[in-house]
């Protein structure tokens, strides 16, 4: 099928209805009008094709243009192929939906979206500001002030408009749509994803593209052939020569033209008048010597002559360049508008039919002239030729030639219309435009009026102009419609779908903006109320342990148990002898009692650093989006205080390797500067030694001192005569004995009063040392059972309030305090990281939210506005392609 043909159907009808009238325009005002439309439609070509463009760039880089599809409500007449749609004619055949209908908007590659739409129907030159009513089943919204105004309100705002129910040009050939709803279809169509859909759209507005570029060279091209045949005889090569004002084909009244002679303007060969004979077999290029001969005009008779005895399928083809010095209003050739060339054929013969008419269907020939001589009927061939011609595309016109020489012309021109009338209805119903009675003869004669000539190659000239009008740029003008129309369907459908994007990014926006802002507005408070659950509970912690601890020392230097624990008590006084055991039962129960209120003391941290965790946790949900990570960290608080055990599986102990993991460990109870192995255990600090019997210096304090120097810290004072007198029994010390000898004692005693140098102190020292030691031991024993525990209490509290003797500066208390802090620290700065890392895990999602909704809703919002302009402009150009008549 050649949908062209069908679009410029050679009815001649088709040119009465629009065209007729311009055969009674002057030629320049017909010439104006072709001007005016052939650059319209210029421009819009050039226009579309930018449109175009624009729209495959930002198919490419900024949207996926999407694909509508339109389901209609009553069922659709046969769909076109897409073939036949992306030509222009179709259209014009079917006649304009003027009803508005409802179609159920979707899109190919998102079957979940459905949109029910109005279709406003062809719109043909509307005004821009009402080129979009609102529509109520075909009644503008206008109409109907009784209906329900919020109920058209919302149905206005709920179905949109669109302009068309379907693509012309632009149709895909999805093989979906109203009629596929099969499920096959269905799952086809979710298969199709945008991308691809999008590649097929950008594939034919590709090929449209190219499509458009060809009718652009074809608006351009101002060619036109008007090819003259006829019986023989009937004075062809005479009309020719009386258009041209010059005799130039060769006249006789033998038949004699065989040759299909082409008049051009002589400046299409660069002003030159001469005859090209075109070789067999080659392609005329008139810039290529070897496709032709040259022959001067003179020589034309001759070479016209040359072909008498040609076969009819060796007729040959001239070229005839000729100057026409007439103005461009009055020449035919030379009209400024149209390169027209006159082919003057061989007269029709049972020979030479086949030939015309096969040339007379070729594409360049807009018009064709059929000379008839008045003094003859139509041959056979004549007939012959006239019923094919009025089947094929050019249109026809008619000369009756020698018709001043008739006699009765009025009985003649009845006789020859009625023939015409036969043969080409259609010529006969426009016969005063398209049937000229004249005398070429005449008409070649200088100097005289010869109206009849004059109006027929006005109505000629006029003729090829419109024709072309109707055949090259009625054409253009109808795919552009179809395209632009298209064009605004795509836009205006994308518009919906960014429409739709945009409510759901700014949906999203707005649920997701205050949760960002309430995260950003948290994180600082978050910060500031770990930083202060984690120093308060540090604090207490420490705090708490440092008062435990204190108060166990406390009591420990009063003689008492550190703590009261069931599981510890203090040893009965097994008697004198058995001092030495009592001593050291006592201190390691002692030692015992203190490790235990380290114990509690850590019990009180665990507990401390449970509630700190809690809180924590509280603030994780105070200021955590709904949505957050979970928490996947569980607190053991028993894995706290505890040494570090290597990792179960060879691996490495992890940082997070505490209470506050999944793995248990933690620091050793004490382990801190080496005071956790449990004091009991210690053997250093259950040495017991001779002090624990008997604490000398604190005695002589009691005694003999100021009481208020009698503190824990007896044993920091520098070293004075009764320390000295300290070291000095230290020397009696029992160690490696059990009983105290009274001779070991005195000889001590000696030993010390040798260290007096005073001569006179000698005297009395002995005595007075010896009464006094004899004295003191008696006392100092029967005290034993309630002293040792003091003195043992004393010295355990001096020793490890002071340190152990080593090298650690540190108190017991602050060293454990410190530990203890430093642990639930650790345990609640892990807690801390963990929701922080949770926090800032919320906010970079909620920020990448937020951001591609932002992203989402500036790029519907730019979709819109762009596909909107390019509505407007596919409207706007749209209007211009209607051509002017
Ligand atoms: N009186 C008169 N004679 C004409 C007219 N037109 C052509 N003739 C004569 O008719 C004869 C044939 O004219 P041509 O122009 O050669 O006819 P043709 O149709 O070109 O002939 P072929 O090409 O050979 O078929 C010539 O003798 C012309 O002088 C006319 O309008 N009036």
């Amino acid at each position: 099928m050649e949908s062209t043909s069908t679009a410029t159907s050679p009815t001649l009808s088709n040119f009465s209805d629009g065209g007729a009238e311009h055969l009674n325009l002057k030629g320049e005002d017909v010439q104006e009008i072709f001007i005016e439309n052939k650059d319209r439609l210029v421009n819009a070509i050039d226009a579309t094709k930018s449109i175009l463009n624009a729209i495959r760039n930002f198919n490419k880089d900024d949207w996926v243009v999407r694909y509508p599809q339109l389901k209609d409500s009553e069922p659709e007449p046969a769909a076109e192929t897409g073939e036949a749609a992306s030509e222009s004619v179709p259209s014009l055949s079917t006649p304009p939906r003027r009803k508005s209908q409802r179609r159920s908007l979707s899109f190919a590659d998102d079957p979940t979206f459905e949109t029910e739409v109005i279709v406003e129907g062809p719109r043909i030159s509307l005004s821009r500001s009402t080129s979009l009513p609102v529509i109520h089943d075909g009644v503008e919204s206008e109409c109907m002030p009784s209906c329900d105004d919020a109920a058209a309100e919302k149905e206005a705002d709920s179905v949109r408009l669109i302009p068309s129910s379907d693509f012309n040009v632009l149709r895909l050939d999805l093989k979906l749509g109203a009629h596929s709803s099969s499920s096959s279809a269905a799952s086809l169509v979710s298969q199709l994803e945008k991308a691809s859909i999008a590649n097929l759209l950008d594939d034919r507005i590709g090929s449209s593209l190219s499509h458009i570029e060809k009718l652009r060279l074809r608006v351009e091209d101002t060619s036109s052939k008007v090819l003259v045949t006829g019986d023989l005889n009937a004075g062809k090569s005479t009309f020719v020569n009386a258009l041209l004002r010059r005799e130039v084909m060769p006249v006789d009244q033998q038949p004699c033209t065989t040759a299909f002679c082409e008049v051009h303007d002589a400046a299409e060969n660069n002003g030159v008048e001469e005859a090209h004979i075109l070789k067999e077999g080659a392609t005329y290029d008139i810039a290529d010597d070897s496709t032709f001969a040259r022959a001067s005009l003179e020589a034309l008779e001759d070479i016209v002559g040359d072909n008498e005895h040609k076969a009819p399928h060796e007729q040959s083809m001239v070229k005839l360049y000729l100057a026409d010095t007439r103005a461009p209003s009055e020449s035919l050739l030379n009209n400024g508008v149209v390169d027209i060339s006159l082919i003057d054929a061989p007269g029709l013969n049972r020979d030479s039919l086949k030939t015309t008419a096969v040339f007379a269907r070729q594409e360049e020939i807009d018009v064709v002239v059929f000379v008839v001589s008045a003094e003859n009927h139509f041959t056979l061939s004549a007939r012959e030729f006239l019923q094919n011609a009025s089947n094929e595309k050019a249109y026809l016109f008619i000369v009756v030639n020698k018709f001043a020489g008739i006699k009765h012309k009025e009985r003649c021109r009845r006789a020859v219309l009625d023939q015409i009338r036969q043969l080409s209805p259609g010529t006969y119903d426009d016969a005063e435009d398209l049937v000229h009675f004249v005398d070429s003869a005449a008409a070649l004669q200088p100097y005289t009026a010869n109206p009849a000539f004059d109006d027929l190659e006005s109505a000629l000239r006029s003729f090829v102009l419109v024709k072309r009008s109707k055949s090259k740029l009625q054409p253009v003008s109808t795919y552009l419609s179809n395209l632009l129309g298209d064009i605004e369907l795509l836009a205006r459908t994308n518009i919906i779908v960014a429409d739709v994007e945009l409510e759901r990014a700014q949906e999203d926006l707005s649920a997701k903006r205050p949760v960002l802002d309430q995260l950003k507005k948290s994180k600082d408070v978050l910060e500031n109320e770990i930083e202060q659950v984690e120093e308060d509970n540090t604090t207490k912690a420490s705090e708490t342990t440092k008062s435990m601890l204190s108060k166990a020392i406390e009591r420990v230097g009063q003689g008492k148990l550190g703590v009261d624990v069931p599981t510890i008590s203090m040893p009965a006084y097994p008697g004198l002898l058995g001092i030495w055991d009592y001593a050291r039962d006592v201190r390691r129960a002692m030692l015992a009692s203190i490790d235990d209120a380290v114990r509690m003391a850590e019990d009180q941290a665990r507990g401390i650093t449970k509630g700190g965790v809690d809180k924590i946790k509280d603030l994780g949900e105070l200021h955590l989006p709904a949505d957050a990570e979970k928490n996947t960290r569980v607190f053991m608080p028993e894995a706290m205080f505890r040494a570090t055990r290597k990792g179960h599986r060879g691996t490495k102990s992890r940082r997070s390797s505490t209470s506050y993991s999944n793995i248990g460990g933690a620091i050793v109870a004490g382990g801190l500067h080496g005071l956790g192995i449990g004091l009991a255990q210690r053997h250093d600090l259950l040495e017991t030694t001779f002090f624990d019997l008997f604490d000398v210096n604190h005695q002589w304090f009691v005694h003999f001192g100021d009481a208020k120097s009698v503190s824990d810290d007896t044993d920091a004072m520098a070293p004075s005569a009764l320390s000295v007198v300290s070291v000095g029994l230290g020397a009696l010390t029992m160690v490696g004995g059990q009983a105290l000898g009274a001779r070991a004692m005195l000889e001590g005693i000696v030993r010390v009063s040798d260290l007096l140098s005073n001569e006179t102190a000698r005297k009395w020292a002995a005595p007075v040392v010896g009464a006094f030691a004899l004295g003191a031991t008696a006392y100092l024993i029967l005290e034993l059972p309630s002293s040792i525990p003091r003195t043992v209490g004393r010295r355990v509290k001096a020793s490890i309030v002071k340190g152990d003797g080593s090298e650690v500066p540190v108190s017991f208390v602050d060293a454990h305090a410190t530990r203890v802090g430093k642990e639930t620290r650790k345990v609640l700065r892990l807690a801390g990281w963990d929701l922080r890392g949770r926090f800032t895990k919320s906010m970079d999602d909620s920020t990448k939210e937020v951001k591609t909704a932002e992203e989402a809703e500036s790029k519907a919002k730019k979709a819109g506005e762009w596909f909107g302009e390019i509505a407007e402009k596919a409207v706007g150009v749209k209007e211009t392609v209607v051509l002017a008549a």
